[in-house]
């Protein structure tokens, strides 16, 4: 269930079960009715009575199916309409079949009371609300009457979240088959309110023709890969990670990444620092390790003795040359030294804004796996013109950028997508605003590298993180600062891992 379809990929599926079916796609429909119906009777059962506003495509037909079955069961349905759906449509038919009488859209007044069901558009939202379609979503909001929205609150595109034109918010939205970006994505899911999938009788089967590469991050995306430690392991084979530090007034980021990923099981981790910082470190550290890194020689000395696993560069760290110049060096160890994963954030992504090129060039040629983690800010440095594209959705960007980076590329936010190289993406849906305070980032950083540094491959890694993290954020909950999320992860990964204490 945790697959996010587009929504042509939804056509197909669509287009798939009504051939395997043999019976056409009127049975969806029937189907998508007799669920929103479902869910009407659970949830809005009080209600005086319905209005059902229909569209002019088939999101409308589930209203006059929905219109008609409740009509059915006696209750009091008004059904408003503004364009009768082209004949020999499905929704053409759900029209004929309906008996209420409609009433002209521009008339529709809510009454006290009253639900409202939002049939106008769902997947074949083309171009902006406007007119007396927006007219009576306004009508609604305004009347704060409870909404039921028909597969997507009718504004808002499936494929990005986005409103076009006018849109409202529902109470309840249910949808069929599997979710659309557009319930996950920002604002298009808060405009959602809960989302229920509904099954209509498309067979999951149809999936291995899809093939669809999206997925909610949830546990069965990555679980199986997370790092157990064998019972005959030593504490370097549990991966080294190693964090650069900024200067003196600027270390706690490099701290909290280096605390991220100690209790993520990282084995050994080592904070990077210039030498005026190595006191202010000294004086923080106790299991993390210091060293003295400032120059190339150091760094490159550092990483034929250790042979870290992983860094982490940008946090706190400044956004000079030194930057650019040790995330080529990790990038590309001198021959016949390992190479180590790198997760380059804040600082490490902003220095690059000038020469993105540079840091593309280097992760393609790199035998090493470079994750990015940028929020909107600093992923607008490095992409400017994916940023600028307003038709590209985040899950797009997140993609396309990853792609051009050669990289995992974790895009922050409230609705975090992770996108691969490949093509993979995931997005985010369990985390808590409670996690928009300074320093979460960087504790997040430390968390990839600390996967990473332990063998897991970098999607799932940073699939892995982010959905650990959101989950140490809600334990903690209000109140939460950066230095609470480490020490939350003990008991999420207990969970995670199925370990009993
Ligand atoms: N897929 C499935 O498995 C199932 C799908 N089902 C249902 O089908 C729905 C998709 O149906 P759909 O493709 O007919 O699209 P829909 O959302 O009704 O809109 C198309 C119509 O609206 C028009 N129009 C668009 N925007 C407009 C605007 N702003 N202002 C004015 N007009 C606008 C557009 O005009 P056009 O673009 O052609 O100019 C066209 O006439 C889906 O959301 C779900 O509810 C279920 O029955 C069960 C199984
Ligand atoms: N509204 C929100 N809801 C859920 N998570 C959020 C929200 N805002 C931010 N976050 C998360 O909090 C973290 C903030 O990271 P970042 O912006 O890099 O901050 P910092 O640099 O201060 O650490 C990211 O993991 C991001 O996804
Ligand atoms: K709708």
């Amino acid at each position: 269930m945790h697959e996010i379809l587009s929504p042509q990929e939804m056509g197909e599926a669509d287009r798939l079960a009504a051939e395997a079916g043999g019976a056409g796609s009127y049975p969806l429909m029937l189907n998508a009715g007799a669920a929103v119906v479902a869910e009407l009777l659970t949830r809005f059962a009080d209600a005086a009575g319905y209005d059902v506003l229909c569209g002019p495509g088939n999101n409308g037909g589930d209203g006059y199916v929905i219109a008609r079955l409740l009509h059915e069961r006696g209750l009091a349905v008004r059904l408003w309409r503004q364009e009768v759906p082209p004949a020999g449509t499905d929704g053409a038919r759900a029209a004929d079949e309906c008996p209420l009488e409609a009433r002209p859209l521009d008339r529709f007044a809510p009454e006290p009371g009253w639900a409202v069901v939002d049939a106008l558009f769902g997947a074949g939202l083309s171009k902006p609300v406007e007119g007396p379609y927006a007219e009576a979503l306004e009508k609604a909001a305004t009347a704060k009457a409870p909404v039921i929205a028909v597969d997507l609150p009718s504004g808002v595109a499936g494929d990005s979240g986005r409103v076009l034109g006018t849109t409202l918010t529902a109470d309840l939205t249910v949808t069929f088959f599997r979710k659309k970006p557009g319930h996950l994505l920002f604002p298009g899911r808060k405009l959602c309110g809960e989302t229920v999938v509904a099954d209509v009788g498309i067979p999951a089967a149809v999936l291995q023709t899809i093939r669809p590469t999206c997925r909610e991050n949830t546990p069965a995306l990555w679980q199986t890969l997370l790092p157990r430690p064998e019972r005959d392991t030593h504490k370097y084979k549990r991966g080294h990670v190693a964090v650069f530090s900024g200067p003196p007034t600027a270390t706690g980021a490099a701290r909290l990444a280096a605390r991220g990923a100690a209790r993520i099981g990282a084995g050994a981790v080592t904070v990077l620092s210039p030498a005026a910082a190595l006191a202010v470190n000294a004086m923080h550290l106790t299991a993390i390790m210091l060293h003295r890194v400032e120059e190339e020689a150091e760094l490159a000395a550092f990483i034929e003795r250790r042979h870290p696993a992983a860094f982490v560069i940008g946090p706190g760290f400044g956004v000079g040359a030194t930057a650019r110049l040790f995330t080529e060096i990790v990038l590309h160890p001198a021959s016949g030294t390992a190479a180590a994963h790198l997760v380059l954030d804040a600082d490490a992504v902003t220095a690059f804004a000038e020469v993105p090129d540079r840091l593309f060039a280097a992760a393609g040629v790199s035998r090493a796996t470079l994750v990015l983690t940028p929020h909107e800010g600093e992923f607008a440095r490095l992409f400017p013109d994916l940023a600028e594209d307003a038709l590209l959705s985040k899950l797009e960007r997140a993609r396309q950028a990853a792609v051009r980076a050669h990289a995992v590329l974790v895009l922050k936010g409230a609705d975090t997508v992770i996108a691969a190289p490949d093509g993979r993406a995931a997005i985010n849906t369990d985390a808590t605003p409670y996690l928009a305070t300074a320093g979460s980032g960087d504790v997040l950083a430390g968390m990839i590298a600390g996967l990473l540094g332990q063998g897991m491959p970098g999607f799932e890694a940073a699939c892995a993180a982010v959905h650990l993290h959101a989950e140490a954020g809600r334990r903690v909950g209000p109140g939460l600062i950066a230095e609470d999320l480490p020490e939350r992860l003990p008991e999420v990964l207990c969970a995670c891992l199925g370990e009993e204490k």
